[in-house]
């Protein structure tokens, strides 16, 4: 780490208790009406935080957080970058976009590796997320490098893709599925044999994060690599038939496929071809990118291994390497505010559940993983039920404010962040009773925090990554459509000062967001926001 050194600032005094930012995920500020989750819900803490003076919102989403434009919904990977990062970085949508339409993703040495594999015969495999969502992947991204593979008279493609639901509506696959595999059919000409090869639904094959789950990735490495899964004649003939036998399915939490051609699975993953994971976003492509280059592993049994070459879109993990090979350089976010803090000395506390665990670490350290200074900083996981969050909308978020209070009481660490996965993780069921609990959770956790909080002399930070709990359904002609997808409301920001020896006040800008949350911590901690960091929203007054 360079050594980085903080400013302190001018008129402040030290205060006894910490600084504890809580990201209340997937909170809001909706439209306030039936279809708003965070306004149903009954949440008296939150509700007298937002009259207080130290409050405004934030922008989460589009620009403000790097994407490609206002568009885009927010997300945690950004959102949690920009809080962490405190400046706007060009995220892994835009830079995999610029570098498709540059033409400098072909110009590497990992898409010469990919051509010297499939002019050795070998096929070319794509793994990934079909939608156009925006958080994990955009299939705009592999059309262009199906073409790609058209005129670099690649001979043999087969494509592995994965149903989302989740940050696009609940049954949607057709609309992204037809045309794709149409697509894959009129390339499929001049001798060359492209196809679907196996899918499933996100939240149940390959597309696990953090460990959570590893059975999620067998399942897709089954259905990927060694064609074991139930057999269909087309990936759009398998979502129908599931849509079919089921009613109730939605995307995300489809089984797994394997396409066939006379009882035989089209697309196995054999030794000497090349394979592309092209989701960007790292949380939920790591695991998948072990299985592949690690050679000690133990996730699940992986039966066969094939020698192939394996890149990722983008590198996920740049401390860790993985995955070895990647096709476009990720945003290098640099000088965080967890670095900062660590060269200053400060103390900090990271909590969260093992869904949330890793965007308030790696997320938040600008996508590394592991300590920063491991003699300064705690990380807390707390396991994750293994369910849908529906039925138990409340999920961790109990043992985390235990642990938090405790922290808090003991009084060693100075900075304490931590996440509540309720409203992001209920809001992607699109179950409304459900909704409401997971926001009432939050609203009853906060109100045991701050009286702790209180008594210790500290300060609250209370914000959220994105929206999603504030957008239950959408309404069409009279009917109802499940939101499981995240919004692009702003989200709010409020500081609850319980120590008068410092007097801050709000410096009344326009147009902030996620970014500005990092130089209004170090205000609180008596730094000054280093160069080029988005400007803090509180000055002493
Ligand atoms: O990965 C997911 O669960 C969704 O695509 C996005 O949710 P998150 O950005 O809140 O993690
Ligand atoms: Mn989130
Ligand atoms: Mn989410």
């Amino acid at each position: 780490m360079s050594q980085l050194s903080l400013r302190p600032l001018a008129g402040y005094k030290s205060f006894p208790g910490p600084v504890v930012t809580v990201i209340m995920d997937g909170v809001g500020m909706g439209p306030k009406d039936e279809s708003d989750g965070v306004h149903m819900a009954y949440t008296p803490v939150l509700d007298t935080l937002l009259q207080g003076d130290l409050v405004c919102s934030l922008k989460a989403h589009g620009k403000a957080v790097g994407l490609p434009s206002d568009d885009d919904m927010g997300n945690s990977e950004v959102g949690h970058n920009a809080l962490g990062a405190g400046r706007i970085f060009a995220q892994g949508a835009k830079l995999v976009n610029e570098a498709l339409h540059s033409g400098n993703l072909f110009q590497g040495a990992a898409w010469k590796e990919v051509l010297k594999r499939t002019e050795n015969g070998g096929t070319l495999h794509f793994i990934g997320m079909i939608s156009d969502g925006n958080v994990h992947s955009h299939v705009e991204q592999l059309n262009i490098l199906l073409e790609r593979c058209v005129n670099d008279q690649i001979q043999k493609v087969r494509v592995h893709g994965l149903l989302d639901g989740r940050d696009v509506a609940p049954k949607s696959a057709l609309k992204y599925f037809v045309p794709l595999e149409e697509k894959l059919k009129a390339m499929s000409q001049d001798g060359r044999d492209y196809c679907m090869a196996s899918g499933g639904g996100r939240m149940n094959v390959t597309m696990d994060r953090y460990e959570a789950d590893w059975a999620i990735v067998e399942k897709g490495w089954q259905a990927h690599v060694l064609g074991v899964g139930r057999g269909f004649a087309s990936a759009c003939d398998a979502i129908q038939t599931y849509y079919d036998e089921d009613p109730e399915m939605t995307d995300q939490y489809m089984d797994s496929f394997v396409v066939e051609r006379n009882g035989t699975a089209v697309g196995c993953i054999e030794d000497g071809d090349a394979v592309i994971l092209f989701n960007f976003r790292g949380d939920r492509a790591i695991e998948l990118s072990k299985a592949f280059d690690d050679q000690d592993f133990d996730g699940f049994d992986r039966k066969r291994r094939p020698e192939v070459f394996f890149a990722g879109i983008m590198q996920y993990d740049g401390d860790a390497m993985v995955p070895k090979h990647y096709l476009v350089e990720p945003p290098a976010i640099d000088r965080t505010l967890g670095e900062y803090l660590c060269s200053a000395g400060v103390t900090s506390y990271a909590i969260s559940e093992t869904q949330k665990f890793g965007h308030v670490t790696y997320f938040w350290n600008g996508n590394k993983s592991g300590y920063l200074d491991e003699k300064l900083e705690k990380y807390v996981e707390i396991e994750s039920d293994r369910i849908t969050f529906d039925l138990r909308p409340w999920m961790k978020a109990s043992e985390i404010t235990d642990r938090v209070i405790d922290t808090i009481r003991e009084g060693k660490y100075k900075f304490i962040r931590l996440n509540y996965a309720n409203g992001d993780m209920v809001g992607h069921t699109g179950v409304p009773a459900s909704v409401r609990i997971a926001v009432e959770t939050v609203d009853l956790m906060l109100g045991r925090v701050l009286p702790v909080l209180k008594k210790a002399k500290g300060i609250a930070v209370i914000t959220a990554d994105h929206g999603n709990a504030d957008c239950m359904w959408t309404e069409k002609n009279g009917i109802k459509t499940a939101m499981v997808a995240h919004t692009k409301n702003p989200v709010p920001f409020i500081v609850k000062n319980f120590c008068s020896v410092n007097d801050f006040r709000v410096t009344n800008q326009t147009d902030v967001g996620l970014a500005n949350v990092a130089a209004t911590v170090l205000t609180l901690l008596g730094y000054a926001a280093p160069e080029g960091y988005n400007p803090s929203l509180l000055q002493i007054k």
